[in-house]
This record gives structure tokens, sequence and C-alpha cells, in this order.
């Protein structure tokens, strides 16, 4: 992966560089690829998985967003909106009028936020795990639980293993090491409210952006049926796979097929 600090000196205007998302590109073919990272992590989530990607066919650039990983510095509202104006300046900043992109459950729906605002600009959507434009309505005992992941080293490290069907120790203290050394704070809950509230629902039904959605088969929330009654009943040209023996994390958990996954959705010339 070559690093690609904000301050790249490409960028047009003071004010749009001091804001331009951190990110990390990967491979330097056609087809353009932005990618997004969960509530918990950043770009690294994807670190796995990036020796299995075909980089003469696609080139990656794995964004992390304000209060993430190379954009830890930046702050801002943790809107959705915002997310999707930040990405629509990233792939401006890389010269990309028309790209692909691929969000991971609370990015799963800046994917339809994307698609809703710039249809001409975005190709195909890949939503792996995703949180949809309906949000996540946690209940509030769901709600205090998750909140208290952001200060609570057990509690973040229970849900690592609950989402991925019963990984071990190691795994969420892994987890639990990346996401306390990369993600600031103060951004924390501020992204939580966001994917829990937000709902823009009537925005998106009918959009033909070509959808890949893949959940795994040991996701406990993110699963199946609730992919059936959000992205697949929304948008008519959205297909399902489920990941066998797979969590919340398939970058993470099977990287060799979930690149493959991505890249036989991504190679599909009738777009
Ligand atoms: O990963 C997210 O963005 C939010 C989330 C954490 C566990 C889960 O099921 O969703």
């Amino acid at each position: 992966m070559t690093h690609l600090p904000s301050s790249h000196p490409n960028v047009g205007n003071d004010a749009a560089a001091a804001s331009l998302l951190g990110f990390v590109r990967h491979g330097h073919g056609p087809e353009p690829v932005l990618v997004l990272h969960d509530w918990l992590g950043d770009h690294g989530n994807y670190a796995a998985m990036t020796p299995y990607l075909d980089g003469d066919a696609c080139t990656y650039v794995f964004a992390d967003l304000r209060g993430y990983g190379l954009s830890r510095h930046l702050t801002g509202a943790c809107t959705v909106d915002e997310i999707a104006a930040d990405c629509l300046a990233l792939a401006d900043h890389l010269g990309w009028p028309r790209f692909n992109v691929l969000g991971h459950s609370m990015t799963g729906m800046v994917t339809q936020r994307l698609a809703a605002n710039a249809p001409d600009r975005i190709k195909r959507a890949i939503a792996v795990c995703p949180v949809s434009a309906a949000g996540n309505r946690l209940g509030p005992d769901a709600y205090a639980f998750f909140a208290s992941t952001a200060h609570d080293d057990e509690a973040f490290c229970r849900l690592m293993q609950y989402v991925t069907g019963g990984l071990g120790r190691g795994w969420a203290q892994a987890k639990l090491r990346r996401h306390r050394a990369s993600v600031a704070p103060a951004c924390r809950i501020p992204y939580l409210d966001m994917l829990v509230h937000t709902d823009f629902v009537d925005e998106v039904r009918g959009l033909t952006t070509p959808y890949l959605v893949i959940v795994g088969d040991k996701d406990p929330g993110l699963d199946e049926a609730a992919m059936r009654q959000t992205f697949l009943a929304w948008h008519p040209n959205a297909q399902l796979r489920v990941m066998p023996n797979c969590g919340h994390y398939p970058m993470q958990e099977c990287p060799p097929a979930f690149a493959a996954l991505i890249e036989a959705f991504l190679a599909d010339k009738a777009v």
C-alpha cells in the first residue's frame, strides 16, 4: 500500500486540503474503487486482504472518515451527509468522475447516500454487512451496550466476539488495540448516533445503481433476512451473497474469498 497523507500537494486550495480525508492507495488499474470502513475500525481493517487484490484491474483507495486513522485530526458533524460530501471531494481530488464504492457496516448507508446524491458518479456499490438508510434502531439496552464500547475495553471485546460468532480473545484484543489507537474518542458516540438515528429510506427506493450486498452467516444482527427487507427490497439491481463461516468482518475473517467476491462483481462489463 502507498501512503498518501491528506496534505497531498495536488489538492487545489487550502480549505479543501485541510479537510481532505486521509487515504491509502493500492493498485493502478482502470476500475476506481473507494473503500470505506466501519464504526469501530479504520482503513487498517483491509490490510489482510490487500495482497489478494488485483491491482492491475482496479485502483483501490481506502479512506479514513473524519476522526479515524489518517483523518484522526479532522473534526466534523459526523453525519451521513458530511461523509458523502467528503467522499465526493476525495473523488474529485483523485480525478475520479465516476467510481465504485464499498461501504462496511456503518458506511453501508453512505453507499446509499452517495448513490442518491450523485447517481451519475456511482458506477457500482458494494455494501458489506451494512447498516442501511433506515439506520440500526437499537433499543435502549443495546444502545447503552454499544455506547459503552467507546470507553469500556471488556465491552468492546465482547462485541467483537459476538459479531463474529465467537472468535477468540486474541482477535478481540487486536481489534481493541487498533480501535483505541486510531479512533478519536470525541467522534465515537456521534457516529454511533448517526448509525442509529439516520433515516433516508424514501430517497433510495428504486435507485438503479448495481449493488452487491454481502453478509457473513455468523453475523447475528445484519443477516440475510435483514438485507432482504432493506437493500434487496429497495434496490432493483441488488444481488446478495452470504459468506459461509464468516461474521461481521469478511475482509479480516475471510480475506481471499472476500477479495474474489468483490472483484467478480467489479469485473462485470455490463455496467
Ligand atoms: O461496525 C459498525 O459499523 C457497527 C457495528 C458494530 C457491530 C455491528 O453489528 O455493527
